[in-house]
Parts: structure tokens; C-alpha cells; sequence
């Protein structure tokens, strides 16, 4: 089977310094891969390689087996790869409505789309018409969520989405996540300090060290501790 992404010798960094060493992985089409590790060690810059946002100085990204290494974030989008940044990425003075508007490529299914945005996250329905910046922490990050899945991707990259969520919505994001994967089938790469909530929905993890995958294995009942003895080094 084509692996939904596959990553090989993934290699980049800013300025002189090497921060992404040659991260090779493979996600299988609707499989959810958790990538944990301590603060600093590349995580997000592995996830802005493979966008594209950081270039890649070696090695290859491949996304439904096409080689998408070097093409645009926006080109990458259009395929079906979405991405809920960690740092605040909404258009601040715009509406949750606008806001959302903007993970679709093509607008025309906007309303149809919204349908599923206000089963998910209903609170954000009751606030359209609000200037996203004017949202609650956790409404912003929901928001944030909510405008990669409105896109419906068939893969999606999430930056420590559960970060500052109170324990009823980090529930409620495991459960919308879940019923996604389910429902459509939809890969998962998400980078994730929250061990329980990311546990708790993927079926494989990678421990990244200094820019590299150090470990991985399926998520069992040993995953955590396994983790933590990897935290703790
Ligand atoms: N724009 C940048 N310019 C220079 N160095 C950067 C830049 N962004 C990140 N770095 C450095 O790259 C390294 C990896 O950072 P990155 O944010 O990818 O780690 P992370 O594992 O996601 O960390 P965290 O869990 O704290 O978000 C860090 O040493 C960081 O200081």
C-alpha cells in the first residue's frame, strides 16, 4: 500500500545549523502517528520541512507516493495536506466565519463544510461573526483545528494542538479527531507534549531526539513509560 506520507533522509535547519538530521518514516493512509519529544528538539521544524515552509536541504517528502518535496504549501493544500500551526496563525481582526473561509481551497463548499465545523465545535458556530482575536485561548486553538479540517484532508499535520486546553476540550478534540480518522480516513502526524491525549488516539509513536526519530513502536499499554524513560535522558 502507498504510504499517505513517507518521509526519507529529511534534512534542513536554519543558517548554519542543522536542526531536522535525516528523518526518514512512513504514516499509512489513515493511520495517526504521534511525534513526541522534549521542547527544542525539531519537532515543529520537522512538520514546517514537510510543508515546505522550511526548505529541505536533503531528502525527500512524498505524499500519496507523489514527490511533493519542493512544492509550495499552498500546492500541497490543494492536495489534501492540511496543518494546525502551534504558534497563533489566525488573521486576528477577521471572523471565526472569515477565518474558516480560509482553510478551503475552493470556497463554493463553505456552507455545506460549516455544517460539519458545528457539529464538531459547536462553540464556534455560535461565533461566526466574532473577530478571531477576540476568541478565548482555547477557542483560537479550536478555530485553528477547525480551519485544517474544513478542508477535509486526507493527511493532517497538528503542532501541539492540546497546549493550554482545559481537560473537557482536550476530550472533545480526542474524540472529533478520532471520529475523523474513522469516519474518513484521514492520516495524522501530530506533534504533542499531552502524552495521555496523544496516546489515547494514536496507533504508533516516534520519540524525536536532537532532530532525529530515536525511537518508535505501536502505542501499547508500555508506550507511556517507554516514553517518559525517553524524556527523563
Ligand atoms: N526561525 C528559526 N531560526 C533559528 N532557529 C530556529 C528557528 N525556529 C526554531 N529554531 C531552533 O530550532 C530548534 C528546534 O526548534 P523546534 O521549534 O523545531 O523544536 P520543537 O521540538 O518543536 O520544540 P517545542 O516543543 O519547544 O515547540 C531549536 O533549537 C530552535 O531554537
Amino acid at each position: 500500500m502507498t504510504a499517505a506520507l513517507e518521509l526519507s533522509g529529511l534534512t534542513s535547519g536554519y543558517g548554519s545549523s542543522t536542526v531536522v538530521h535525516g528523518v526518514s518514516l512512513q504514516i499509512a493512509p489513515g493511520e495517526i502517528l504521534a511525534l513526541v519529544g522534549k521542547n527544542g528538539m525539531g519537532k515543529s521544524s520537522l512538520l514546517k520541512t514537510i510543508l515546505a515552509f522550511l526548505p529541505a536541504w536533503e531528502g525527500a517528502v512524498r505524499f500519496d507516493g507523489r514527490d511533493v518535496t519542493r512544492l509550495a504549501p499552498f500546492r500541497k493544500r490543494a492536495l489534501g495536506l492540511a496543518y494546525a500551526p502551534q504558534e497563533q496563525a489566525l488573521f486576528q481582526d477577521l471572523s471565526v466565519r472569515d477565518n474558516l473561509r480560509l482553510g478551503l481551497v475552493d470556497d463554493r463548499s463553505f456552507e455545506a463544510r460549516l455544517a460539519d465545523i458545528s457539529g464538531w465545535f459547536p462553540v464556534l458556530t455560535a461565533r461566526l461573526s466574532q473577530r478571531a482575536g477576540t476568541l478565548s485561548g482555547g477557542e483560537q486553538k479550536m478555530l485553528i483545528v477547525a480551519r485544517g479540517l474544513i478542508a477535509e484532508p486526507r493527511l493532517f499535520l497538528l503542532d501541539e494542538v492540546a497546549e493550554g486546553l482545559q481537560p473537557s476540550v482536550v476530550d472533545r478534540l480526542a474524540e472529533v479527531l478520532a471520529a475523523i480518522r474513522r469516519d474518513r480516513g484521514t492520516a495524522m502526524l501530530v506533534v504533542e507534549q499531552h502524552l495521555a491525549f496523544v496516546l489515547g488516539l494514536a496507533d504508533r509513536f516516534a520519540v524525536f531526539k536532537r532532530g532525529e526519530v530515536v525511537d518508535t513502536g505501536p502505542v501499547d499499554a508500555g508506550s507511556a513509560a517507554r516514553i517518559d524513560e525517553h524524556m527523563r535522558l
